[in-house]
């Protein structure tokens, strides 16, 4: 469960009232002209305020006062998201607390250092109870954090050297054991220090889809003002010349103002529901990105499954003693800082009483680390022996390369693991003079998290295909796949394989999502359309992906797509209403502004609106109102549920379109009732 501060996320009305200095500062037109036709309006007030200045009436100065109450009213809405952006960022960043780090001298001495005075690159160690000093990789050790002041998650994690969970963010508590970290950024410098410096975002760049929707408005807005130029002589006809004044406040009330005000405030409150999921956006595009993800890509091993994957058998093959084939895994793995090899090393010494690392009994030795191109991982001894631990088809290889054959029994073996969803992996030595030889077997266990079918089921739901990428074999991926209910999967798969993959889909006109979080992640991050990255992964992952998951929690990707389509729907939305408003405006006042002229006209004044210049200030007043009225709507987001694009459609037409038509009678009645009375109206 995610534990948010109190009133974290909700909107209150006196939010409105706090970002009202901030909305007067943004009348500034540098300000403006980012949205169009706000800054039409912001024209149209300069223009009606001289007019009523040169030629002054009650009903001229009206209306340019609630001109430029449009445009604070619009600035208003962009003001509130920001100053909500900016609460959430400060909630990020109190939880930094100040600590005194137990720095690594050079000759293996310690000292006491305050936090903020660690370099880069500098060692130290972190017991029980005691907070991490500064964001680093742990190097040494095993240890769990409670990072719960970072993201309300309250259940502790796991992090250890060498594998993907070997980063640790300053301020997170260390609740057991003792790891020595390396320090990787200067402290205020770290990663989630960016990040937030990213949310607070002064500088918030428009998405394409923004500037996209920013033209069209503002081509609305000139076809608008060719249709009130081109009244003029109409109405000069019918003798009722309009003022500057009336033709500027019908202009304003026809172009899309409401989704013009609202536009980058549903941005803003896109990444910031995204912030109070404890997800960190790096720009608003991810985000519309996410709500519109086909195919979502994740890989096997701690995403699908815990990914704590133990050891938990020596299987030997026929002719080789148990004994043999542990002791040789045990070798192979001395060096090896995966969680794999260190489990291997626990069992050996569990189960044989095998002596583990600690020891040091092996010298003379060069390791062969693991990595994710080779799948392998190994020792060569001084006395020319060499053993390799790893993926069955690789060892196999090495194996027929050195000279052996492998023997028959081994297939059945490997693919009897394989098939209930285990990894094999093969252990084979070869002894100078002899061919190399397949000693036997170690099972690995992983297993599949609670409720990750279900998630799969919704996904699906949403029309989101998934694919399951890793690089076990076919027959362990194919048994994980079936269990976790994923629509496709690829095994054996390189780095290069995962980015292949994104790029064939994207090639075929599909938006991917990933979520990884290892270094060999780290280039298909960079090439998915929302790549999210785990907070609790490699720092070459965090930096490829354009999200960061603080919560660490593949599955978060459910919700970043619901927030993303709801940001993409509440666009759509807001965007029909404001422009069937629009329409509406334009059957209600355009017949108004002629009653007396002709009778025929006069019927068409079916709301009865009591005069032209009532009617006229009755529409802007109502225009500005609307904008405050749907504020909640932008920051909040329509619902989403997941169904068809086709239904939710549908659904928002009705809603928001046939809304949009009939508010502007109601309302601009409601106020013209009121208007009509005020003593300088005629
Ligand atoms: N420490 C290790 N030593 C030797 N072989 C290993 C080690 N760790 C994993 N392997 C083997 O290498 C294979 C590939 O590992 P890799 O980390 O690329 O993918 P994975 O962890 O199996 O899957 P995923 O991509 O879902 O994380 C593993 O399936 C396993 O067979
Ligand atoms: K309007
Ligand atoms: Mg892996």
């Amino acid at each position: 469960m995610t534990h948010h501060p109190p009133g974290r996320g909700e909107f209150t009305p006196r939010q409105l009232a706090a970002a009202l200095p901030d909305a007067a500062r943004k009348l500034d037109p540098r300000h403006t002209i980012r949205a169009p036709v706000v800054f039409v309006v912001w024209i149209g007030s300069l223009v009606t305020t001289v007019a009523a200045i040169v030629d002054p009436s009650f009903f001229g100065f009206a209306i340019a006062a609630w001109l430029w109450v449009t445009v604070l009213f619009a600035n208003l809405a962009e003001a509130v998201a920001e100053g909500r952006g900016r609460a959430q960022a400060e909630a990020l960043r109190r939880t930094k607390q100040e600590t005194v780090a137990r720095r690594l001298r050079p000759d293996g001495g310690e000292e006491r250092v305050p936090g903020p005075r660690l370099a880069v690159g500098d060692l130290v160690v972190v017991e029980a109870g005691e907070l991490i000093p500064g964001d680093g990789e742990v190097v040494d050790g095993v240890a769990s954090v409670d990072e719960s002041t970072m993201t309300g998650e309250s259940a502790p994690v796991i992090r250890e050297s060498g594998g993907d969970r070997s980063s640790v963010t300053g301020g997170t508590r260390v609740l057991s054991d003792r790891i020595t970290v390396r320090v990787t950024t200067r402290p205020g410098e770290g990663f989630l220090d960016r990040m937030i410096t990213l949310v607070e975002g002064a500088s918030r760049q428009q998405t394409p889809n923004e500037i996209a929707l920013n033209i069209l408005l503002a081509s609305l807005t000139l076809v608008f003002l060719l249709a009130v130029a081109t009244l003029q002589p109409l109405a000069a006809y019918a003798g009722r010349q309009q003022t500057l004044t009336v033709l500027t406040a019908l202009l304003v009330c026809l172009i899309p103002t409401t989704i013009g005000a609202l536009l980058s405030a549903i941005g803003i409150a896109g990444m910031d529901r995204l912030v109070r999921r404890n997800v960190i956006a790096v720009s608003g595009r991810a985000v519309e990105a996410a709500g519109d993800v086909n195919t979502l890509l994740l890989d096997k091993t701690g995403t699908i499954t815990l990914g704590n994957r133990q050891a938990t058998e020596f299987i030997p093959v026929t002719g080789v003693d148990e004994h043999e084939l542990a002791e040789a895994a045990q070798l192979s793995s001395l060096a090896d800082e995966t969680p794999e090899g260190r489990s291997v090393v626990v069992l050996a010494k569990n189960r044989y009483g095998l002596r583990g690392r600690e020891e040091g009994r092996v010298t003379d030795v060069t390791f062969v680390p693991f990595s994710a191109h080779t799948r392998m991982s190994g020792v060569d001894l001084g006395d020319g022996r060499r053993i390799r631990k790893g993926a069955s088809t690789a060892v196999m290889k090495w194996v027929r390369a050195e000279g052996g054959r492998p023997a028959d029994t081994v297939g059945p073996l490997v693919e009897a693991i394989a098939g209930e969803g285990g990894t094999p992996l093969l252990v084979a030595e070869r002894t100078p003079g002899e061919p190399a030889r397949v000693l036997g077997v170690i099972r690995l266990r992983d297993i599949v998290k609670a409720g990750i079918r279900e998630r799969f089921a919704e996904l699906h739901r949403m029309g989101i295909s998934t694919v399951m990428i890793t690089g076990d074999n076919p027959a362990t991926a194919a048994a994980i796949a079936r269990e976790a209910g994923v629509d496709r999967h690829l095994a054996e798969a390189t780095p290069e394989d995962k980015m292949e993959l994104i790029r064939r889909e994207q090639a075929a006109g599909r938006l991917v999502a990933m979520t990884g979080d290892g270094t060999n992640d780290a280039p298909a991050l960079a090439q998915a359309d929302v790549g999210v990255a785990m907070n609790a992964g490699t720092m070459a992952a965090k930096e490829a992906g354009n999200m960061v998951d603080l919560d660490s929690n593949p599955t978060k990707l459910i919700e970043i797509v619901a927030i993303g389509k709801q940001l993409l729907i509440t666009r759509g939305a807001l965007t029909t209403f404001s422009i069937a408003n629009d329409v509406a405006k334009y059957f209600a006042i355009i017949p108004a502004m002629f009653t007396g002229v002709h009778p025929q006209l006069d019927r068409l004044n079916v709301m009865g609106l009591a005069s032209a210049q009532s009617a006229i200030l009755s529409a802007v007043v109502f225009n500005a109102l609307v904008i405050v009225a749907l504020v909640p709507v932008a920051l909040r987001g329509v619902r989403y549920r997941p169904t068809s694009a086709a239904a939710m459609l549908r659904r928002n037409l009705a809603v928001y379109g046939l809304g949009g038509l009939v508010t502007p009678f109601v309302g601009i009645k409601l106020i013209d009732l009121v208007v009509h009375l005020l003593p300088g109206i005629r």
